[in-house]
């Protein structure tokens, strides 16, 4: 694992909105920038481990070391991630958000978490990918045989999770091109593969634009500056296409979509995923998930999952709401 706060070659890093802003929106393995760089103008890069203040190995320490898991599903697939009694708080107030989640993900299904305004979806997808918001305080979290959460927010990125994040935030100053680039080559460094100059990754990437049906013009513009909510959502999922994951984690993709984009959200996602990858979508609407076709849905109360079943589940909740699940 790698050493915290050590120099290293790449950085996750968290990009914040603003300084008035709290809310870090988005995760990207990225080269490391010397303290002087103007590259990022107006972008605080901040370390994971400078803001961690327990990193949460404890709780999971009965995952580690242990051997790639041996299938227990009766297709013979293998889990990507499973997920038992996670508990987590908010690091700066220690409210418990995440009270005891149980989830397993086998590799090429697609997952859908459903639930209340304020049941704890977001903060459950941010704790997967290492969000320095929050602390976990008990459970353990193992993705493709390894402890999750014995690894940093940048080791969970190379180790093939993504997370697009509700509120996609802008970069000014820096082209699409440029930042996906960087952080394709931080990948593929990382991972010892050959990075792609700036013209061999154009062909890469203008293969992708087409699945999520953009302009090319996109790419030179700064990363989701002027961007409208839907050409944000867009550019989420490129990102996916070009960085690739066996693990999708997708935040309300659908949210702010006109029937059009959310069709070419859609088309693109299941065309990303194989037998062997997955997705986990965050969604409020029923709607989505008459494109992405889920193999499970659950349903978030707080802080737990609360009930799961098939799509028929969407059905029931679109017409009755929550009280017809709710466990309160
Ligand atoms: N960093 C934070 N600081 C303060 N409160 C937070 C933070 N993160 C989450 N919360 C609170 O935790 C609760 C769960 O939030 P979360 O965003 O996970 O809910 P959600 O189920 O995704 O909601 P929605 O459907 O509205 O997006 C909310 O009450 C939220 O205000």
């Amino acid at each position: 694992m790698a050493q915290c706060c050590s120099p290293k070659p790449a950085a996750t890093t968290f990009l914040r909105h603003p300084p008035n802003s709290p809310r870090i929106s988005t995760l990207f393995t990225l080269p490391a920038i010397p303290s002087s760089s103007t590259k990022f103008p107006s972008i605080s890069l901040l370390s994971p481990c400078s803001r961690r203040r327990s990193f949460p190995v404890a709780a999971a320490t009965a995952a580690v070391d242990s051997p790639p898991e041996i299938s227990d599903h009766e297709d013979g697939k293998r889990h990507l991630l499973e997920v038992k009694d996670l508990t987590a708080v908010i690091a700066e107030s220690q409210q418990k958000i995440l009270n005891g989640v149980n989830l397993t993900v086998y590799e090429g299904e697609v997952h859908a978490i459903m639930g209340k305004n304020g049941s704890g979806k977001s903060t459950f997808a941010k704790v997967l990918v290492g969000h320095p918001d929050y602390e976990v305080t008990g459970g353990t979290v193992t993705f493709k045989g390894q402890s999750l959460l014995e690894m940093e927010p940048e080791e969970r990125s190379l180790a093939g999770m993504f997370l697009s994040f509700q509120s996609p935030i802008e970069i000014p100053g820096v082209s699409n091109a440029d930042f996906l680039n960087m952080a394709y080559n931080a990948r593929q460094r990382k991972l010892g593969l050959p990075e792609l100059g700036p013209i061999e990754f154009f062909s890469h990437v203008y293969s992708k634009l087409d699945l999520v049906n953009m302009k090319m013009d996109f790419l030179n513009r700064n990363v989701n500056e002027g961007f409208s909510g839907g050409e944000r959502k867009r550019n989420e999922i490129l990102q996916l296409a070009v960085l690739g994951a066996d693990l999708a984690i997708l935040d309300e993709i659908d949210s702010g979509l006109d029937v059009d984009a959310l069709q070419d959200v859609a088309k693109a996602v299941n065309a990303l995923l194989t037998p062997k990858n997955s997705v986990l979508m965050i969604t409020h609407y029923q709607r989505l998930l008459e494109y992405i076709r889920p193999t499970y849905i659950h349903v978030m109360e707080n802080g737990r999952i609360v009930k799961t079943g098939d799509i028929s589940l969407a059905l029931v909740l679109e017409k009755e709401g929550y009280k017809a699940i709710s466990t309160a």
